[in-house]
């Protein structure tokens, strides 16, 4: 078996999200070209949720196009090739069989298509808070949820992928965690209302359950439209330190996934091996 890496660098590209998708594509993946020249040794680069279409379900459709063969696509697997690096390339708007899909597409660094992940939990809420204003949303009128779990290897590390909302689930990181995953990866989409309140608590708690690392990656704050993007992209490792955080604005972050740590929480506090799945269990039913 080949050996594991220690330490993996990864791109965190929290950008801003344009009504002009090729205009919005073509500066995403310039950023992204770029830190991955100044930083030769990066070996994954990952972009925000919808991160070529605004997050509203007025634009979902007419933004969608197909994966893995699609503008969008050919753009992603084109620039892994050339960097030579694997790219989770956030989400976008999958249009299949005449449903749309928000779906996170991961490359490897010969271009190739590696899967897809499909939000398997569609976001809808009706939240109203003094001081935060409140957030009316739901995806559930243009949109079809996923049912499949993503997980894909970089060096012997095993990454997993969820959907923004997703990471709200216990259950699905969990089983994740029962596939092997060493980092949940959630491309996201949190708004000024819920990113203060849950986005860090969120990720600590899936980080400390699981034992893994948890990172989302966030479109930058646009303050004009209706849905007003929260930013703080975030790396929270397994012991749940937060190893680093955007502010709100378009900012490229490099990151070192040390999974040594992975490791060392996973022995010295092995809950993972403590669980009484005598008393309970949680199953993944495969399609
Ligand atoms: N894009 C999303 O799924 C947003 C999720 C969110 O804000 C939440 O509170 O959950």
């Amino acid at each position: 078996m080949s050996r594991k890496a220690n330490v993996i660098k990864v791109i965190i590209a929290q950008m801003p999200v344009g009504h002009n998708k090729e205009a919005t594509v073509a500066h995403t993946l310039g950023e992204v070209r770029k830190a991955a020249k100044a930083n030769p040794t990066a070996k994954l680069a990952i972009l925000p949720e919808s991160f070529n279409c605004p997050y509203g379900p007025e634009h979902f459709r007419k933004y969608s196009e197909s994966v893995p063969n699609g503008p969008t696509c050919k753009a992603l697997s084109n620039l892994a090739k050339e960097l030579k690096i694997y790219i989770i390339g956030g989400s976008i708007m999958e249009l299949d069989d005449n449903k749309v899909y928000n779906t996170s597409t991961i490359w490897g660094p010969s271009g190739e298509f590696i899967g897809r992940h499909r939000k398997i939990h569609l976001f809808a809420v009706d939240i109203r808070k003094e001081n935060l204003g409140g957030c009316t949303f739901s995806e559930f009128t243009e949109l079809t949820a996923g049912k499949d779990i993503t997980t894909f290897e970089i060096e012997g590390r095993k990454f997993g992928v969820g959907v923004c909302h997703d990471i709200r689930f216990d259950e699905l990181a969990k089983i994740y965690r029962m596939e092997g995953t060493e980092a949940m990866i959630y491309p996201a989409a949190f708004c000024v209302c819920q990113g203060p309140m849950h986005l860090k608590m969120l990720q600590q708690a899936r980080a400390i359950d699981n034992g893994m690392f948890v990172g989302t990656v966030c479109c930058a704050r646009d303050p004009t439209p209706e849905y007003v993007a929260w930013g703080h992209s975030m790396i929270v490792d397994p012991w749940g330190q937060t190893i680093a955080e955007a502010g709100e604005k378009e900012e490229v972050m490099m990151v070192d996934f040390d999974f040594t740590k992975v490791d060392e929480f996973r022995k010295q506090i092995p809950i993972f091996n403590q669980r009484r799945t005598d008393l309970y269990s949680l199953v993944y039913k495969k399609n």
